[in-house]
This record gives C-alpha cells, structure tokens and sequence, in this order.
C-alpha cells in the first residue's frame, strides 16, 4: 500500500523509534510499503518515522532502475570518516533542498528483513543516504544542521503550502 508521509512540522516525526523485535508479517508488509511509497514519491530511502511507524528501520534504494533494494534493520553506525558536503532533499519537506556536512565513509552494522546482521562500509551517496535515514529514525531532521534563520523560514513556507493545499481540499 502507498503511505501517507508525516510533513514538517509535524511533531510525530520528532519520535524515537523503538527497535525491531518481530520479523513476522506485519514487519514484512510495512517495509513492502515503504518501498512502494519510496518509489511512488520518488525518492532514494524512506525512514519507517516518515510514515508513522515508529520502529528502527528504513529502505533505501539509490540505483536508478530500482535495482537495489535495501533493508536496514536497528542500524548502528559504527565508525564515520571524513566530511562531505551534498545537497540533500526529504520527502517530509516537499520541494526543500539544503546543503548538509556528513561523513563521507561509515561502517554500518544492521539487520536484513529476515532478522540476520550484516555489516557495510559505504560511502558517497549511500552512506549520505543512510545516514540521513537513520537520523530520521532518532527523530533528527536535515534542518536540524542548518541556522535557525533558515529552519523558521522553511517551516513558515512549508506551513503556507500546507494551508493553500488544506483551502483546496
Ligand atoms: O526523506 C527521505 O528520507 C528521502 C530522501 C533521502 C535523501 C535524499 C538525498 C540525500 C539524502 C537523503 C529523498 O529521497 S529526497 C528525493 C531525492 O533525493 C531523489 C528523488 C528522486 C531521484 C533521486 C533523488
Ligand atoms: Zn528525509
């Protein structure tokens, strides 16, 4: 099913997440539905937080032909290296597009959506992805980096567009 995606500032995406402790069926049809959202948006991950489910995990696929499918299950990142600049967007701020410093290399350690770990040492997009997502899922947002000056103003934008849509409805 295509979910609904939280928008800023909606208070539910500050939730910390819980970890994972089922891999039955609802787990297994949650994270088929976030795939289906994240390629309906389109977008590169999507944070189970974005979509009110408040556990530790998030789907990423940066390929272009939808190609590469990935699960991260109570992630940890366990080592960062260097620093990297990249302009980052986010489906919970719709047409927002802002410069973040992250760490260009990470090793993370995480389950797959069977419940069995792996490890990953990634860097460029992917580790910029992961870790976008996996603030997501402690309840941190990209704006979070940015001055305050420029976090009021896209709250104030992102409110506008939110009353014209609600006018329209
Ligand atoms: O809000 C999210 O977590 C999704 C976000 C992930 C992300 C993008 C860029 C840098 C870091 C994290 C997005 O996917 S925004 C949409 C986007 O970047 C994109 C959409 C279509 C094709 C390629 C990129
Ligand atoms: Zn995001």
């Amino acid at each position: 099913a295509i979910l609904e995606i939280l928008e800023f500032p909606d208070p539910r995406l500050r939730t910390k997440a819980k970890p994972v402790t089922d891999f039955g069926d609802e787990l297994q049809q949650q994270i088929d539905s976030m795939f289906e959202t994240m390629y309906a948006a389109p977008g590169i991950g999507l944070a189970a937080t974005q979509v009110n489910i408040h556990k530790q995990f998030f789907v990423i696929d940066v390929s272009d032909d939808k190609s590469e499918p990935l699960v991260f299950i109570n992630p940890q990142i366990v080592e960062k290296r260097g620093v990297e600049e990249m302009e980052e967007g986010c489906l919970s701020f719709p047409g927002v597009y802002a410069k973040v410093q992250r760490a260009n290399e990470i090793v993370v350690k995480a389950l797959d959506r069977h419940g069995k770990p792996f490890e990953m040492d990634t860097g460029e997009l992917l580790a910029v992805c992961i870790q976008h997502e996996n603030d997501h899922i402690e309840g941190k947002l990209f704006v979070d980096y940015l001055s305050p000056l420029k976090r009021n103003r896209i709250r104030k934008m992102l409110e506008k567009q939110q009353n014209n849509n609600s006018k329209h409805l």
